[in-house]
Protein backbone atom coordinates (compact mmCIF):
# COMPACT_ATOMS: atom_id res chain seq x y z
CA UNK A 1 0.00 0.00 0.00
CA UNK A 2 1.28 3.43 -0.98
CA UNK A 3 0.35 6.16 1.38
CA UNK A 4 0.36 9.61 -0.73
CA UNK A 5 -1.25 12.01 1.62
CA UNK A 6 0.19 13.50 5.41
CA UNK A 7 -3.81 12.75 6.73
CA UNK A 8 -3.07 9.24 5.25
CA UNK A 9 0.72 8.56 6.95
CA UNK A 10 -1.00 9.96 9.99
CA UNK A 11 -3.91 7.12 9.69
CA UNK A 12 -1.20 4.30 9.11
CA UNK A 13 0.89 5.42 12.01
CA UNK A 14 -2.46 5.28 14.21
CA UNK A 15 -3.60 1.77 13.47
CA UNK A 16 0.07 0.42 14.16
CA UNK A 17 -0.05 2.37 16.92
CA UNK A 18 -3.06 0.76 17.54
CA UNK A 19 -2.34 -2.69 16.86
CA UNK A 20 0.38 -2.81 19.28
CA UNK A 21 -1.25 -0.91 21.65
CA UNK A 22 -4.00 -3.70 21.63
CA UNK A 23 -0.76 -5.95 21.77
CA UNK A 24 0.14 -4.82 25.57
CA UNK A 25 -0.89 -6.29 28.79
CA UNK A 26 -3.56 -4.28 30.41
CA UNK A 27 -0.87 -4.07 33.28
CA UNK A 28 1.80 -2.78 31.07
CA UNK A 29 -1.30 -0.08 29.55
CA UNK A 30 -1.44 0.92 33.38
CA UNK A 31 2.84 1.82 33.42
CA UNK A 32 2.32 3.65 30.24
CA UNK A 33 -0.35 5.70 31.88
CA UNK A 34 1.06 6.51 35.07
CA UNK A 35 4.30 7.47 33.49
CA UNK A 36 2.04 9.72 31.32
CA UNK A 37 0.27 11.11 34.50
CA UNK A 38 3.29 11.89 36.08
CA UNK A 39 5.62 13.18 33.26
CA UNK A 40 2.60 15.85 33.90
CA UNK A 41 2.98 15.98 37.89
CA UNK A 42 6.75 15.15 38.80
CA UNK A 43 5.89 16.31 42.17
CA UNK A 44 6.64 15.04 45.53
CA UNK A 45 3.62 14.49 47.50
CA UNK A 46 1.62 17.73 48.02
CA UNK A 47 2.58 17.39 51.83
CA UNK A 48 5.75 16.59 51.53
CA UNK A 49 8.15 18.97 53.75
CA UNK A 50 10.92 18.47 51.06
CA UNK A 51 9.14 19.65 48.32
CA UNK A 52 10.53 23.12 49.31
CA UNK A 53 14.24 21.94 48.96
CA UNK A 54 15.73 22.61 52.09
CA UNK A 55 18.28 25.40 52.61
CA UNK A 56 21.88 23.64 53.29
CA UNK A 57 23.41 27.07 54.09
CA UNK A 58 20.86 28.26 56.66
CA UNK A 59 21.34 23.87 57.93
CA UNK A 60 25.26 23.99 57.85
CA UNK A 61 25.28 27.21 60.32
CA UNK A 62 22.83 25.58 62.60
CA UNK A 63 24.13 21.57 62.40
CA UNK A 64 28.16 21.51 63.28
CA UNK A 65 28.44 17.65 62.42
CA UNK A 66 26.39 18.62 58.89
CA UNK A 67 28.44 21.48 58.48
CA UNK A 68 31.96 19.12 58.33
CA UNK A 69 30.96 16.82 55.15
CA UNK A 70 28.98 20.10 53.08
CA UNK A 71 31.60 21.52 50.45
CA UNK A 72 31.25 25.46 50.59
CA UNK A 73 31.47 26.62 46.66
CA UNK A 74 33.04 30.04 45.79
CA UNK A 75 29.72 31.80 45.88
CA UNK A 76 29.05 31.06 49.34
CA UNK A 77 26.54 28.82 49.26
CA UNK A 78 27.03 25.03 50.64
CA UNK A 79 25.83 21.76 48.88
CA UNK A 80 25.91 18.47 49.46
CA UNK A 81 28.40 15.10 47.64
CA UNK A 82 25.73 12.67 47.01
CA UNK A 83 28.24 10.09 45.90
CA UNK A 84 29.99 10.57 49.33
CA UNK A 85 28.56 8.25 51.99
CA UNK A 86 29.22 10.04 55.10
CA UNK A 87 27.92 13.30 53.67
CA UNK A 88 24.63 11.29 52.90
CA UNK A 89 25.10 9.87 56.56
CA UNK A 90 25.23 13.12 58.16
CA UNK A 91 22.32 14.47 55.54
CA UNK A 92 19.65 12.22 56.47
CA UNK A 93 20.62 12.28 60.12
CA UNK A 94 20.28 16.38 60.31
CA UNK A 95 16.96 16.63 58.21
CA UNK A 96 15.23 13.79 60.51
CA UNK A 97 16.26 15.95 63.00
CA UNK A 98 15.20 19.13 61.83
CA UNK A 99 11.63 18.18 59.89
CA UNK A 100 10.73 15.76 62.91
CA UNK A 101 13.18 16.01 65.80
CA UNK A 102 14.03 12.87 65.60
CA UNK A 103 17.57 12.15 66.74
CA UNK A 104 18.40 8.85 64.43
CA UNK A 105 22.33 7.27 64.15
CA UNK A 106 22.96 4.34 61.50
CA UNK A 107 24.84 1.17 61.93
CA UNK A 108 28.44 1.27 60.04
CA UNK A 109 27.61 0.47 56.21
CA UNK A 110 24.21 -0.05 56.73
CA UNK A 111 21.25 1.28 54.35
CA UNK A 112 21.22 5.05 54.83
CA UNK A 113 17.37 6.28 54.38
CA UNK A 114 16.72 9.22 51.88
CA UNK A 115 13.79 11.02 53.82
CA UNK A 116 11.93 11.94 51.06
CA UNK A 117 11.34 9.07 49.59
CA UNK A 118 9.93 7.53 52.95
CA UNK A 119 8.03 10.58 53.44
CA UNK A 120 6.27 10.07 50.49
CA UNK A 121 5.05 6.65 51.33
CA UNK A 122 4.15 7.58 54.84
CA UNK A 123 2.21 10.23 53.37
CA UNK A 124 0.56 7.74 50.87
CA UNK A 125 -0.61 5.71 53.63
CA UNK A 126 -1.92 8.64 55.64
CA UNK A 127 -3.96 8.96 52.37
CA UNK A 128 -5.13 4.98 51.91
CA UNK A 129 -5.92 4.95 55.72
CA UNK A 130 -8.02 8.32 55.87
CA UNK A 131 -11.03 6.56 54.05
CA UNK A 132 -10.83 4.37 57.25
CA UNK A 133 -11.44 7.12 59.73
CA UNK A 134 -9.72 4.62 62.40
CA UNK A 135 -8.93 5.99 66.26
CA UNK A 136 -5.86 3.98 66.26
CA UNK A 137 -3.47 3.09 63.83
CA UNK A 138 -1.28 -0.70 64.02
CA UNK A 139 1.02 -1.05 61.68
CA UNK A 140 3.54 -3.65 60.37
CA UNK A 141 6.95 -2.22 58.94
CA UNK A 142 8.43 -5.46 57.11
CA UNK A 143 12.70 -5.17 57.20
CA UNK A 144 12.90 -2.00 59.96
CA UNK A 145 16.94 -1.28 59.29
CA UNK A 146 18.89 -0.05 61.30
CA UNK A 147 16.83 3.15 61.07
CA UNK A 148 13.97 2.24 61.71
CA UNK A 149 12.68 5.17 59.61
CA UNK A 150 9.21 4.17 58.56
CA UNK A 151 8.58 3.23 61.92
CA UNK A 152 10.22 6.19 63.96
CA UNK A 153 7.97 8.54 61.49
CA UNK A 154 5.05 6.97 61.78
CA UNK A 155 5.19 6.93 65.27
CA UNK A 156 6.41 10.52 65.82
CA UNK A 157 4.19 11.93 63.23
CA UNK A 158 1.18 9.97 63.36
CA UNK A 159 1.16 8.10 66.80
CA UNK A 160 0.90 5.25 65.00
CA UNK A 161 1.68 1.72 67.00
CA UNK A 162 4.26 -0.28 65.05
CA UNK A 163 5.79 -3.71 64.71
CA UNK A 164 9.36 -3.63 63.26
CA UNK A 165 10.31 -6.94 61.84
CA UNK A 166 14.08 -7.15 61.53
CA UNK A 167 16.39 -9.71 60.65
CA UNK A 168 19.65 -8.43 60.89
CA UNK A 169 21.09 -8.75 64.48
CA UNK A 170 23.04 -5.07 63.83
CA UNK A 171 20.01 -3.72 62.35
CA UNK A 172 17.90 -4.42 65.58
CA UNK A 173 20.49 -3.29 68.16
CA UNK A 174 20.41 0.04 66.43
CA UNK A 175 16.77 0.19 65.54
CA UNK A 176 16.31 -0.57 69.05
CA UNK A 177 18.57 2.20 70.19
CA UNK A 178 16.98 4.71 67.66
CA UNK A 179 13.46 3.97 69.36
CA UNK A 180 14.98 4.72 72.73
CA UNK A 181 16.78 7.65 72.05
CA UNK A 182 13.30 9.40 70.59
CA UNK A 183 11.32 8.06 73.91
CA UNK A 184 9.08 5.77 71.21
CA UNK A 185 8.93 2.29 73.21
CA UNK A 186 5.07 3.30 73.93
CA UNK A 187 5.07 3.05 70.39
CA UNK A 188 7.68 0.67 68.65
CA UNK A 189 7.91 -2.79 69.34
CA UNK A 190 10.91 -4.73 66.94
CA UNK A 191 10.94 -8.40 66.34
CA UNK A 192 13.32 -10.27 65.69
CA UNK A 193 12.76 -12.24 62.34
CA UNK A 194 14.28 -15.57 62.92
CA UNK A 195 13.79 -16.91 59.32
CA UNK A 196 14.69 -14.54 56.65
CA UNK A 197 12.51 -16.89 53.99
CA UNK A 198 9.22 -15.54 55.86
CA UNK A 199 7.26 -12.72 56.21
CA UNK A 200 4.70 -12.73 59.21
CA UNK A 201 4.75 -16.02 59.85
CA UNK A 202 7.03 -16.45 62.71
CA UNK A 203 5.35 -12.90 64.73
CA UNK A 204 2.00 -14.32 63.96
CA UNK A 205 3.00 -17.70 65.33
CA UNK A 206 4.31 -16.91 67.98
CA UNK A 207 2.69 -16.73 71.58
CA UNK A 208 3.68 -13.56 72.20
CA UNK A 209 1.72 -11.98 68.78
CA UNK A 210 -1.02 -9.34 69.57
CA UNK A 211 -4.06 -10.65 68.64
CA UNK A 212 -5.28 -6.94 67.76
CA UNK A 213 -5.78 -6.27 63.79
CA UNK A 214 -3.11 -4.37 62.23
CA UNK A 215 -4.13 -1.97 59.75
CA UNK A 216 -1.12 -1.86 57.24
CA UNK A 217 3.00 -2.76 56.31
CA UNK A 218 4.68 -1.09 54.89
CA UNK A 219 7.75 -2.10 53.14
CA UNK A 220 11.22 -1.01 51.12
CA UNK A 221 12.34 -4.68 49.94
CA UNK A 222 15.71 -6.12 49.64
CA UNK A 223 16.27 -4.65 45.66
CA UNK A 224 18.97 -6.76 44.52
CA UNK A 225 19.20 -10.52 43.30
CA UNK A 226 21.86 -12.65 45.78
CA UNK A 227 21.75 -15.49 43.31
CA UNK A 228 23.03 -13.13 40.96
CA UNK A 229 27.12 -14.07 40.08
CA UNK A 230 27.21 -10.34 40.60
CA UNK A 231 24.39 -9.13 42.03
CA UNK A 232 25.15 -4.97 42.06
CA UNK A 233 26.19 -5.00 38.14
CA UNK A 234 22.17 -5.46 37.45
CA UNK A 235 21.15 -1.53 36.17
CA UNK A 236 17.74 -0.85 37.80
CA UNK A 237 17.33 1.90 34.85
CA UNK A 238 17.84 2.12 31.14
CA UNK A 239 21.00 4.06 31.07
CA UNK A 240 20.30 5.74 27.14
CA UNK A 241 17.15 7.04 28.74
CA UNK A 242 17.74 8.13 32.49
CA UNK A 243 21.26 8.68 33.18
CA UNK A 244 23.37 7.17 36.20
CA UNK A 245 21.78 7.81 40.08
CA UNK A 246 23.53 11.04 41.12
CA UNK A 247 23.69 9.23 44.93
CA UNK A 248 26.26 6.51 46.06
CA UNK A 249 24.62 3.53 47.27
CA UNK A 250 24.45 2.49 50.81
CA UNK A 251 23.78 -0.75 52.61
CA UNK A 252 25.37 -3.74 53.21
CA UNK A 253 25.00 -7.24 50.73
CA UNK A 254 22.61 -8.45 53.77
CA UNK A 255 20.10 -5.90 53.78
CA UNK A 256 19.69 -4.84 49.71
CA UNK A 257 20.02 -8.74 47.94
CA UNK A 258 17.64 -11.77 48.80
CA UNK A 259 16.93 -15.04 46.44
CA UNK A 260 15.20 -13.95 43.38
CA UNK A 261 15.51 -10.20 44.19
CA UNK A 262 12.58 -7.72 45.11
CA UNK A 263 9.80 -9.65 42.79
CA UNK A 264 10.22 -12.68 45.11
CA UNK A 265 10.42 -10.78 47.94
CA UNK A 266 7.16 -9.41 47.43
CA UNK A 267 6.04 -12.38 45.87
CA UNK A 268 6.55 -13.88 49.60
CA UNK A 269 4.57 -11.08 51.19
CA UNK A 270 1.42 -12.22 48.88
CA UNK A 271 1.71 -15.93 49.32
CA UNK A 272 1.71 -15.14 53.20
CA UNK A 273 -0.95 -12.11 52.84
CA UNK A 274 -3.21 -14.83 51.59
CA UNK A 275 -2.51 -16.90 55.53
CA UNK A 276 -3.28 -13.75 57.26
CA UNK A 277 -5.77 -12.05 55.02
CA UNK A 278 -7.67 -11.08 58.03
CA UNK A 279 -4.66 -9.89 60.12
CA UNK A 280 -3.85 -6.71 58.10
CA UNK A 281 -6.29 -4.38 56.33
CA UNK A 282 -4.12 -3.42 53.88
CA UNK A 283 -0.66 -4.88 52.49
CA UNK A 284 1.52 -2.14 50.53
CA UNK A 285 4.88 -2.95 49.43
CA UNK A 286 7.59 -0.46 47.92
CA UNK A 287 9.14 -1.51 44.25
CA UNK A 288 12.82 -0.01 43.11
CA UNK A 289 12.40 -1.22 39.30
CA UNK A 290 9.50 0.19 37.15
CA UNK A 291 9.22 -3.13 35.26
CA UNK A 292 8.60 -5.04 38.02
CA UNK A 293 5.39 -3.39 38.73
CA UNK A 294 3.18 -4.86 36.06
CA UNK A 295 4.83 -8.77 37.21
CA UNK A 296 3.63 -7.63 40.93
CA UNK A 297 0.35 -7.30 39.59
CA UNK A 298 0.03 -10.06 37.18
CA UNK A 299 0.85 -11.98 40.39
CA UNK A 300 -1.74 -10.85 42.35
CA UNK A 301 -4.32 -11.29 39.98
CA UNK A 302 -2.87 -15.15 39.34
CA UNK A 303 -4.04 -15.43 43.01
CA UNK A 304 -7.50 -13.80 42.33
CA UNK A 305 -6.29 -10.32 44.52
CA UNK A 306 -8.33 -7.69 42.72
CA UNK A 307 -8.84 -4.93 45.36
CA UNK A 308 -5.25 -3.46 44.32
CA UNK A 309 -3.96 0.20 43.83
CA UNK A 310 -0.89 1.52 42.89
CA UNK A 311 1.54 4.82 42.45
CA UNK A 312 4.63 6.39 42.45
CA UNK A 313 6.59 8.60 44.53
CA UNK A 314 8.93 10.88 42.74
CA UNK A 315 11.85 12.24 44.90
CA UNK A 316 13.70 14.30 41.88
CA UNK A 317 16.08 12.05 40.86
CA UNK A 318 14.49 8.87 41.71
CA UNK A 319 11.45 7.52 41.46
CA UNK A 320 9.85 4.20 42.88
CA UNK A 321 6.81 2.43 42.66
CA UNK A 322 4.24 0.97 44.78
CA UNK A 323 1.83 -1.22 45.39
CA UNK A 324 -1.37 -1.90 47.72
CA UNK A 325 -3.55 -4.96 47.82
CA UNK A 326 -6.38 -6.00 50.18
CA UNK A 327 -9.30 -9.09 51.15
CA UNK A 328 -11.58 -6.06 52.34
CA UNK A 329 -14.90 -5.82 51.10
CA UNK A 330 -14.30 -2.21 50.65
CA UNK A 331 -11.96 -1.12 47.49
CA UNK A 332 -8.94 0.39 48.11
CA UNK A 333 -9.01 4.27 47.74
CA UNK A 334 -7.16 7.10 48.52
CA UNK A 335 -7.88 10.59 49.22
CA UNK A 336 -4.51 12.10 47.25
CA UNK A 337 -4.40 13.91 44.39
CA UNK A 338 -2.26 11.32 42.85
C1 LIG B 1 16.21 -2.51 51.78
S1 LIG B 1 16.37 -2.67 53.51
C2 LIG B 1 15.14 -1.48 54.08
C3 LIG B 1 15.49 -0.83 55.42
C4 LIG B 1 14.52 0.31 55.84
N1 LIG B 1 13.17 -0.14 55.90
C5 LIG B 1 14.64 1.47 54.88
O1 LIG B 1 13.72 1.66 54.07
O2 LIG B 1 15.63 2.19 54.95
C6 LIG B 1 15.60 -4.24 53.79
C7 LIG B 1 15.72 -4.71 55.23
O3 LIG B 1 14.95 -5.90 55.37
C8 LIG B 1 15.65 -6.82 56.21
N2 LIG B 1 15.11 -8.15 55.88
C9 LIG B 1 15.43 -8.97 54.86
N3 LIG B 1 14.64 -10.06 54.87
C10 LIG B 1 13.79 -9.92 55.91
C11 LIG B 1 12.71 -10.70 56.44
N4 LIG B 1 12.35 -11.84 55.88
N5 LIG B 1 12.06 -10.23 57.52
C12 LIG B 1 12.40 -9.06 58.10
N6 LIG B 1 13.41 -8.28 57.65
C13 LIG B 1 14.08 -8.69 56.57
C14 LIG B 1 17.12 -6.57 55.84
O4 LIG B 1 18.00 -7.00 56.86
C15 LIG B 1 17.13 -5.05 55.66
O5 LIG B 1 17.42 -4.39 56.85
Amino acid sequence: MRICSKRGTTFFLYLVTLGLYSRLKPNKLLLLKMTRINKKKNNMHPRNVLRTPPDYTKLAIKYKDFRKVCDLNLNGKVSVDFRNEQALRELAKMLLLEYFDLKVDFAPGSLVPTLALRLNYVLWLEDLLEPLKLDTVRGIDIGCGSSCVYSLLAAKKNKWHMLALESKEINIEYAQKNIERNELQSLIEVYQQPDKTTIFKSYFESPNATKEQFHFCICNPPFFDSNSPNPFAGKTRNPTRRPAPKTVRTGSAEELTCEGGEVEFVKRIIDESLLYKERVSIFTTMLGIKANLPKILDYLKAQNISNTRTTEFYQGHTNRWSVAWSFQKEAISDTSSN
